[in-house]
């Protein structure tokens, strides 16, 4: 196995710049990289993200504008919004090594293509190896090096298991698999239904519909993963269940918010990116596809795109038929 001690990170948003304390922390060579550079010129000067507002950033990063410097690395970490990763990826690709392993940290679906992030990384860069990080992690909790377990999917399981070690520390715990769908469908799923997670509880719903709204949420993301090729055990692992747990019930997430906010009637913040308000009309398009059942993601896509009121969205669900469970 080649040396995997470089480590290039695409993106200097929350995530990205999380990921890359979490490679520094675990002894990596780091190259942090902002596509603008007064950004990354700020950053390196002040050792601060406003990202991730007073979490000083390892000293040892070094903050790039420059794409080329950024591909030359033995692992590159994509950390840019879905809809944005396969531009970064494309500017990315000429200055790729072939064989570089590419991991993947967005979590949605691509809109009109409705490709997963590795099959964009395939797509945009085929010289590359794709793999996907994904799994219970708020930026907030990476950069401030507070414990936190992920899942990290290659095709290859040697792969696998070298960036698990490269990038893991007793912090920052990847655990690793070959189900590189079952991780993604996960991310990306879980954002939809942390959306309707909020709306219960701006509702004031209650704790126990919240209960059952996450855990009927989970019985459509397990449904799709499982049609989709991915398995049972990931889709209940980090990146299936633990991340649903951790968006459907914590306001520090951004999708969560933004369906407290829409539950409440209020303005939805617009300088917040919300993956699951874009994965949504992909994520049933997928559904549909696959001929899955996903009512609560259905309800939250019908909701965003203004074609069902919340009262009407929460009146079809509580009147569905009664069914065995499962
Ligand atoms: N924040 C979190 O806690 C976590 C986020 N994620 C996932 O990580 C992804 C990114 O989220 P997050 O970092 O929070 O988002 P942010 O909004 O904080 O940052 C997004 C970053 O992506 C950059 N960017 C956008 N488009 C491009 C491009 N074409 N090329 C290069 N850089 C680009 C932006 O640059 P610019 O400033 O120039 O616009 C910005 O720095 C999402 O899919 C999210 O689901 C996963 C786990 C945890
Ligand atoms: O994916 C995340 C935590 O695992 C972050 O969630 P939000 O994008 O909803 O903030």
């Amino acid at each position: 196995m080649r040396s995997l001690n470089r480590v290039s990170v695409i993106g200097a948003g929350a995530w990205g710049t999380a990921l890359a304390g979490a490679a520094a922390r675990a002894g990596r060579q780091v190259t942090l990289h902002a596509r603008d550079a007064a950004i990354a010129a700020k950053i390196s000067a002040t050792r601060d993200n406003p990202r991730l507002p007073g979490i000083p950033l390892d000293r040892s990063i070094i903050v790039s504008h420059d794409i080329a410097a950024a591909g030359r690395a033995d692992i590159v970490v994509i950390a840019v919004p879905a809809q944005n990763s396969r531009a970064a990826i494309a500017a990315l690709a000429p200055h790729l090594p072939s064989g570089t392993p590419v991991i993947a940290s967005a979590k949605g679906i691509e809109h009109g293509t409705r490709r997963f992030m590795t099959e964009v990384i395939e797509e945009a860069a085929p010289h590359a190896v794709p793999a996907i990080l994904s799994g219970p992690s708020f930026a907030d909790d990476v950069a401030r090096g507070l414990p936190t377990a992920v899942t990290l999917a290659a095709k290859d399981d040697a792969l696998a298991v070298a960036l698990v070690h490269a990038l893991g520390s007793a912090a920052f715990r990847p655990y690793h698999t070959t189900d590189v769908r079952g991780v993604e469908i996960g991310g990306a799923a879980k954002n939809v239904l942390a959306i309707a997670a909020g709306i219960v509880v701006g509702k004031q719903l209650g704790a126990s519909a919240l209960a059952a709204l996450t855990t009927r949420g989970f019985s459509e993301l397990v449904r799709l993963g499982c049609a989709c090729g991915g398995r049972s055990e990931t889709l209940a692992g980090l990146s299936g269940l633990g991340d649903l747990i951790l968006t459907c019930s914590s306001p520090q997430s951004r999708n969560f918010s933004l369906g407290i906010a829409l539950g409440r009637g209020e303005q939805a913040p617009c300088d917040k990116l919300s993956e699951g308000a874009l994965t949504a009309p992909a994520l049933l398009e997928l559904a549909t596809a696959h001929d899955v059942e996903m009512p609560v993601a259905q309800a939250v896509a019908a909701i965003l795109a203004g074609r069902l009121t919340i009262d009407g969205a929460i009146d079809n669900l509580l009147t569905r038929p009664f069914r065995a469970e499962g």
